[in-house]
């Protein structure tokens, strides 16, 4: 089987008619490879990230995955692709806070129909390598954002997803555990995903094949 492929087509975006974040922007990611998205503050890297992940429809132009356009289909085919291919961390973790963080880490089961008895000890043995093993029986209103974050990584991992896609992934972590998270996508892309990170951090740039400048 080959690798994934994601690709932007001419595409054309603005959240209103005044302001365009992209105007025919064209890009290739490959199996692979790990890409930065860097530039100014404001210049639509998390956009980009929403645009790629399929929860925003460009104005213009197309997102493919596999050679396949992705901008004509409907909600919930854009949802089973993305819950089958990508694994999306949110600037801000994003975490459930009326579920566990186990049951929070075990939510993409639900979207994949996957048994979540087959991933609760991959989902703990995630949870360990990440350093967040402590009470994953309870709810995450108490964590520090750099928790918080390490625990909605584990959630986007579980599932070994073809495409990552993460946002400021170390931007709340020392230098230790950001490193331990620069590991796992190494390892992911070494495995043929494709890891796409929006980042002001120089030391995750430096361990990316190349950087995209927004
Ligand atoms: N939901 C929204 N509605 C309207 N404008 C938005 C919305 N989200 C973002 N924007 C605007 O779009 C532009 C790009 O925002 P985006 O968050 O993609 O930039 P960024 O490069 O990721 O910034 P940062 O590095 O600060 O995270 C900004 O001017 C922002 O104010």
């Amino acid at each position: 089987m080959t690798g994934p492929m994601l690709e932007t087509k001419n595409l054309t975006f603005g959240y209103d008619q005044r302001s365009t974040l992209f105007d025919g922007f064209s890009e290739t990611f490959t199996s692979g490879e790990m890409v930065a998205l860097t530039g100014f503050s404001g210049r639509g890297k998390s956009t980009l990230l929403y645009l790629l992940g399929l929860m925003v429809k460009p104005d213009r132009g197309d997102v493919a995955i596999n050679g396949a356009d992705t901008s004509l289909l409907g909600d919930a085919a854009r949802a089973r692709l993305r819950a089958q291919l990508i694994g999306f961390v949110f600037q801000d973790a994003c975490l459930d806070s009326t579920r566990t963080i186990l049951d929070n880490v075990l939510e993409t089961c639900l979207y994949r129909s996957e048994p979540r008895s087959r991933s609760r000890s991959k989902a703990l043995a995630l949870l360990e390598s990440f350093g967040v093993e402590g009470h994953v029986d309870s709810r995450p209103g108490r964590l520090s954002g750099g928790q918080a974050g390490r625990i909605a990584l584990c959630r986007a991992l579980l599932s070994d997803p073809a495409i990552i896609l993460a946002d400021e992934p170390t931007g709340n972590l020392d230098a230790a555990s950001a490193e331990i998270v620069t590991g796992a996508f190494r390892r992911r892309a070494a495995a043929g995903a494709i890891v796409v990170v929006a980042t002001h951090d120089s030391t995750l740039v430096a361990q990316c094949d190349r950087s995209v400048v927004l």
